[in-house]
């Protein structure tokens, strides 16, 4: 087992404003440069999480809490919110919610953390070049922010999230502005740092994607940890898929096949990481 980069103990929280709990009692551990996908239906506290995990509950919302998160042996509630950057990274569900709104440029919002940080200008400009690149937004660095598409400014909110290098990376569904093209570029990018060792914690509701990139899934229900495992035993398991979540299109094929009684013989099976969860399914 890797080192555990982040560990959530016994987590639950209620905002200020409502009587429910939107979170109850959350425990987990985050393996450094492993890949673990957040799911649960709509309000199951997903996002509550994400603000959990980057320190915004308890800094920034209001509410009552208990329980902890340590991010690389840190608690959240005792650093702030500015120690924990370069630990770990949020790119918001809302990429409005991630502008400044002071920034004139595109170029100047990509650095504007690096600054508040006092990085050297010469070294801000390398940055926010790579990750512009990286971002495909090198084209429109000279424009507003504030006038750019929903697209555009997905990629510059995760850009400028990225940029701070933070070693643990948190996506709120940070993709819902884009086209599927687009989408998947940037999912891609997402596994190509994964690779390079970025731990990712990524909510997302395409379950087929989850199942291709998680090595654990997470799985939400009003609040309440429902389960954490491999994709093949969440997936494979009939009781956490009740539990309002999507399954993706090969459970539904190998449960169909399942009640058709077929078997592994009967069924040509080329190579890839779903014939597991086909198997798993199928329990063959
Ligand atoms: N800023 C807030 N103030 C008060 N209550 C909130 C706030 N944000 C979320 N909640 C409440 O917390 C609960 C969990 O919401 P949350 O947004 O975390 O769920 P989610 O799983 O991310 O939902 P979705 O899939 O719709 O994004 C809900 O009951 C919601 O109304």
């Amino acid at each position: 087992m890797g080192r555990i980069v982040l560990e959530v103990k016994d987590f639950s929280f209620k905002y200020r404003q409502t009587k429910r709990k939107a979170l109850k009692k959350i425990s987990f551990q985050v393996e450094e440069g492993s890949f673990l996908c957040i799911i649960g239906s709509n309000g199951s506290g997903k996002s509550t999480l994400c603000n959990a995990l980057v320190g915004l509950i308890p800094h920034y919302f209001a509410g009552k809490m208990s329980g902890q998160v340590i991010v690389d042996g840190v608690s959240t509630e005792e650093s702030t919110i500015a120690e924990l950057s370069p630990k770990i990274g949020l790119v918001f569900q809302n990429p409005f919610n991630q502008l400044s709104y002071t920034a004139g440029t595109v170029a100047e919002e990509l650095a504007y953390g690096l600054g508040n940080r006092g990085i050297p200008r010469e070294q801000m400009a390398e940055k926010v070049d790579y990750v512009s690149k990286l971002m495909r937004i090198d084209h429109i660095l000279s424009k507003n922010p504030l006038e750019l598409s929903g697209g555009q400014v997905q990629r510059v909110a995760f850009g400028s999230a990225f940029i701070m290098e933070p070693e643990i990376l948190v996506l709120d569904e940070c993709t819902t502005q884009l086209d599927p093209s687009g989408s998947e570029e940037i999912f891609d990018i997402v596994k190509d740092l994964n690779k390079k060792g970025i731990t990712v914690i990524m909510v997302d509701h395409d379950m087929e994607r989850v199942a291709r990139c998680a090595d654990k899934i997470l799985v939400l229900d009003q609040g309440e940890a429902a389960a954490i495992d491999e994709p093949k035993k969440i997936f494979g398991n009939p009781e956490i898929v009740k539990r309002g979540i999507g399954v993706p299109d090969y459970v539904k094929l190998s449960q169909a096949l399942k009640e058709k009684h077929y078997t592994e013989r009967e069924i040509e099976i080329t190579e890839g990481p779903t014939i597991e969860m086909v198997k798993e399914v199928l329990k063959i």
